[in-house]
């Protein structure tokens, strides 16, 4: 007989958009995730999405991913793409000082639409295997990245490097929070009960939220 303490946990299921620059390398970075394969050429995205199905610390999550256009022609769709995201993928190119500059501006423009300022990002500084062409330091990439409170990982689609951790990290930061979400239901419920039935509780409800608590600084290089 399974012991009584067994669970099954369901599947989690979230939307995570990948934002930045043109030819940053958001495709590549998705193709390589989500079907292991490596894209030389260069096309410009309009817009694609994807689902897929990861394990994290021993429970299964379900990715939408939108990979969206970085070319200004196509930015009008980016209030919609912010407004059903999730998490966010903030990704510049180490090559290019100006890619990273714009996440600026997508991270004020999602923290507006999201209306919090804890909303899961995670910063890539992507093409690491172009060291040679590097324009950003990593210790100014770092700064950024304890600014906003956000992890940071130089990735190479190229090579695969750090592209699972990146994913792996912003799943983490999703399951935590729907976690903290789900214990402050049950705290909600469990007063709201005892103040409806027997008057038990009175007086001992508690206002705040639970709060996510500051995430850990991480800065991953290749
Ligand atoms: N060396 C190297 N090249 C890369 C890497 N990632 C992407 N590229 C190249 O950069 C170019 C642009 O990559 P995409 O993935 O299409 O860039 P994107 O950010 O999706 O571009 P948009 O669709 O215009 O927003 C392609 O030619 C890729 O082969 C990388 O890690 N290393």
């Amino acid at each position: 007989m399974a012991p009584r303490s067994y669970h099954h946990q369901p599947s989690r299921e979230f939307h995570v958009v990948v934002l930045g620059a043109g030819g940053v390398g958001k495709s590549c970075i998705t193709a390589q995730f989500v079907h292991n394969e490596w894209i030389e050429s260069y096309d410009p995205t309009i817009e694609d999405s994807y689902r897929t199905q990861v394990s994290v610390d021993g429970r299964q999550v379900i990715l939408e991913i939108l990979d969206t256009a970085g070319t200004e022609q196509f930015v009008a769709m980016r209030d919609l793409y912010m407004k059903s995201g999730q998490g966010f993928l903030l990704v510049f190119s180490i090559t290019s000082k100006s890619s990273l500059q714009e996440l600026v501006g997508l991270r004020e423009e999602i923290i507006r639409i999201k209306d919090d300022v804890d909303i899961p990002i995670v910063i890539v500084g992507n093409k690491a295997d172009l060291e040679d062409q590097r324009q950003v330091d990593r210790a100014k990439a770092f700064s950024v990245s304890q600014r906003w409170n956000a992890p940071y990982y130089e990735t190479s689609a190229r090579t695969r490097s750090n592209v699972d951790e990146c994913f792996t990290d912003l799943c983490r930061q999703l399951l935590r929070r729907d976690d903290l979400w789900a214990r402050q239901r049950e705290h909600d419920d469990y007063y709201a009960k005892a103040e409806d039935g027997h008057g038990q509780g009175q007086g001992r409800r508690k206002k705040g939220r639970w709060k996510s608590g500051r995430r850990d600084h991480k800065c991953v290089i290749l």
